[in-house]
């Protein structure tokens, strides 16, 4: 009694995921939908993945029975390498190791003051991000590709906020790109899940490949984290030192269940290393989405203009609810990450006329919801005002606690809790854009919105803008 899908198929059902990973799914599940409705069950090899592309279901099970559905699947042993940890809060199963972790990070890191500490820190990166528009402009007829230039600004800020050390531009490429090339390689990882031995002999590059990411991770991580020991140790701060940062309260932390050691280095590498990836390439694909958006709409670039003003800071954002609406309409229409991380369930459990057995895994199709045009008229425009007084996602709640609208940052106790913290740096960054520069498409052209699945769903010709100063 598991929802419908195609029949499994033991050894070719293997064989077709060792080449896929869950950015794939969405082409299978579009796929599928048509056939057998919006849930869908399909095979990992022996493993049922159940896909619920439907808001009540989903609500369901992610808010009236959040306990059930909050597990993960355990990390995959056969990755587990010498030396290296695979602890990190998405990955931890559903318990008091998880709770730790992450409460430390919601505390430690992204509460709403220690975010606010962190102004500046947001304020020297958008000058810095601005420069480098500009100069690239300068150079290059008015036109500017804005992908990397996003990237490394997200990047800059995470690295400092994780490290607490403003690094140099060359420490701080050399991390982003060991982190990305790491997320592309990742999906070729499948094939050492489902034939471990087999894979390891067949695949031996692949496999040392890995090692040598790891060895690579470890060799960038290591001297910052021994540095802020340090620094905490004798108190004496770094001459590029900032007063906190996510690091310093895993230098702290302690596991009570395990009588209250503290994290080891290989489990600080993975938990940075989380950090790190978890809030870059979401946000700044976020951002550029919304930018391109915001090129190929003229009029909701001038009204956003005429509302933000030439600049705007961190503490007049609230007061800015068409900003608001543009951000929460690009995350809507281009949500950065089709689905969630796979859920593992702790019971099993009927819902909905299924049961889901206690070994299933369970995802949820992010974009079908927001693209659902029985909530969402029109579904596929580009419209703020829906989230305006009046308009059909006035006060829509991005935790889903009432209902599930939407699900960006997917919903429950394992929702984003990053959520706050990327919301601030989209609007920060988007009114601060177009507040400093006029946005055209380059060339007269039009802006290209198809998409292709990296380690987030981007656009599959990043945006080319011709940028004029406002304040001319
Ligand atoms: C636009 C930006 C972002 C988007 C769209 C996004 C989206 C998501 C999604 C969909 C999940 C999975 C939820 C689930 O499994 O049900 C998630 C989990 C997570 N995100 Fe984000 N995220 C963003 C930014 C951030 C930031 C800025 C951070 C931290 C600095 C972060 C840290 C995490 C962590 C640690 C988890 C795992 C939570 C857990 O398993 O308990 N994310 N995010």
């Amino acid at each position: 009694s598991l929802p419908p899908g195609p029949p499994a198929v033991p050894i070719l059902g293997n064989l077709m995921w060792l080449t896929r990973s869950v950015a794939d799914l969405e082409f299978v599940f579009r796929d599928l939908c048509s056939k057998y409705g919006p849930v869908v069950t399909i095979h990992l090899g022996s493993i049922p993945l159940v896909i619920v592309g439907d808001r009540d279901l989903a609500h369901e099970m992610l808010v009236q029975h959040g306990a059930v559905f909050a597990d993960r699947p355990s990390p995959n042993p056969s990755l587990r390498t010498p030396g290296s940890s695979q602890c990190t809060i998405n990955s931890t199963g559903y318990g008091p190791l998880w709770r730790l972790l992450r409460r430390n990070l919601v505390t430690g890191m992204l509460n709403p003051s220690r975010v606010r500490q962190c102004a500046d820190a947001r304020d020297w990166v958008l000058r810095d991000l601005i420069n480098k528009l500009r100069l690239t402009a300068a150079s290059g007829d008015g036109v500017v590709v804005v992908k990397e230039t996003f990237q490394f600004a997200m990047f800059c800020l995470l690295v400092f906020l994780c490290f607490g050390e403003k690094l140099e531009e060359a420490a701080v490429r050399e991390i982003e790109a060991a982190e990305r090339e790491f997320l592309r390689f990742v999906r070729k990882l499948n094939i050492f899940a489902i034939a471990p031995k087999l894979g390891r002999y067949l695949f031996r590059g692949r496999w040392n490949r890995l090692l040598q990411f790891r060895q690579r991770r470890k060799e960038i991580f290591l001297p910052l984290i021994r540095s802020r020991r340090q620094q905490k140790e004798s108190k004496v701060p770094g001459e590029n030192s900032f007063r906190f940062s996510y690091l310093d309260s895993l230098l702290d932390l302690e596991i009570p269940d395990e009588h209250g050691r503290k994290l080891n280095d290989e489990e600080i590498i993975a938990l940075c290393a989380e950090f790190l990836d978890g809030g870059t390439d979401t946000t700044s694909t976020a951002l550029e989405w919304i930018m391109a958006n915001v090129v190929k709409h003229p009029t909701v670039q001038e009204k956003l203009a005429e509302e933000v003003g030439a600049e705007t800071k961190e503490e007049d954002l609230q007061k800015k609810p068409y900003l608001k609406a543009v951000v929460l309409e690009g995350l809507r229409r281009h949500p950065p990450a089709q689905f969630v991380v796979t859920h593992a369930v702790t019971e099993e459990i009927s819902l909905g006329g299924y049961t889901i057995s206690k070994d299933a895994r369970v995802n949820f199709a992010v974009t079908r919801m927001s693209l659902d045009g029985e909530k969402w008229p029109d579904p596929l425009e580009f419209r703020p005002e829906r989230f305006l007084p009046g308009g059909e996602g006035e006060e829509v709640d991005l935790t889903g606690s009432k209902e599930i609208r939407m699900m960006p940052f997917g919903v429950g106790r394992r929702i984003c809790p990053g959520m706050g913290l990327a919301l601030l740096h989209l609007e920060y960054f988007v009114a601060n854009l177009v507040g400093e520069f006029r946005w055209e498409a380059a060339d007269g052209g039009e802006v290209d919105l198809s998409e292709k699945t990296e380690f987030t769903v981007v656009m599959r010709n990043p945006l080319r803008a011709r940028i004029s100063s406002r304040r001319e």
